[in-house]
């Protein structure tokens, strides 16, 4: 999670070897301006990878809008991980250009992999994102109650995560991204370790900060639900932009008109 306040260039010590990782520019002279302020997320990738002259994706490209669900989907090993850690700043090795737009410029980024303090409880764990963020304690308490309250957490808001079910695990990593409300929500397969109504409180949560503005970008493999509820997708097959678009267009690059999103991926893939 993180907000930006100026531009900034994580080519830091180099190690990254070319991310630039910054603001909106305010250009009013542009005639898609209107257009332009609703863009959240801005990115384009030319190359990144592990090790230096490897890259394990090309030519990655897209936007978010105000309220837009854009699902990033592919097979194992396609590149989604990467093309994430490349837009978070965090591969050594990556030419590419990400642009925050949006009220605050701030995004939240919700690991797949849950990351956690072993000392701190839940309430703690949400005290602290609340305080990173700059949050009022009202704000922070009144919202961190009722995210409890939403996923079903009451019961164990002063105990460890470590000893919490993947699932819960889950839910904590889900209630640290909604309690900054954010302009863009960075999601990596979210679904996995929810139960039904974990999902489904999931989703409404998720559904209300579309309404408020914020646009969200998600990886995921649960294919029938991305169906549902992604406005648009991109479509990531070895490390390349297969296709993207809308149901419509993924199908008509398919050559399905009528077909499931699981099949246009499995003919694409
Ligand atoms: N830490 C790493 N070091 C070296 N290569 C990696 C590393 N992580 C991923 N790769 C390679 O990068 C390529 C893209 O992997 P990535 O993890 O981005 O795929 P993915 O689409 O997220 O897959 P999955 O759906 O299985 O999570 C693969 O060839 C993979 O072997």
């Amino acid at each position: 999670m993180k907000e930006t306040e100026e531009p900034q260039e994580l080519n830091a010590e180099d190690e990254i070897e070319d991310v630039v990782y910054d603001e909106d520019e305010d250009e009013d002279e542009d005639e898609d301006e209107d257009e332009d302020d609703d863009i959240v997320l801005d990115v384009t990738i030319d190359e990144a990878g592990y090790e230096a002259g490897d890259p394990r994706i090309t030519n990655i490209s897209f936007q978010v809008r105000r309220g837009q669900l854009l699902g990033l989907i592919g097979p194992n090993g396609a590149g989604k991980s990467t093309t994430i850690k490349t837009l978070l700043g965090l591969l050594k090795h990556a030419k590419a250009k990400v642009t925050l737009g949006g009220v605050n410029k701030s995004y939240a980024y919700v690991p797949e992999q849950p990351v956690f303090y072993e000392d701190l409880t839940l309430w703690e764990h949400l005290d602290l994102a609340g305080a990173a963020y700059g949050l009022k304690y009202e704000v922070f308490e009144e919202t961190a109650e009722r995210l409890l309250k939403q996923f079903g957490m009451e019961n164990v808001r002063n105990d460890l995560p470590a000893g919490f079910s993947k699932g819960m695990k889950q839910k904590m990593m889900l209630m640290l991204g909604f309690l900054v409300q954010p302009d863009v929500y960075i999601v990596d397969e979210p679904f996995l370790g929810l139960d039904p109504r974990a999902t489904k409180d999931f989703l409404k949560l998720l559904q209300a900060e579309r309404k408020r503005g914020a646009g969200v970008l998600m990886s995921t493999h649960v294919l029938d639900t991305a169906e549902k509820i992604c406005d648009d997708f991109v479509l990531i097959s070895g490390g390349k932009v297969t296709a993207s678009g809308n149901l419509e267009t993924i199908r008509s690059i398919a050559g399905l008109p009528e077909a499931s999103l699981f099949d246009c991926f499995d003919e694409l893939t």
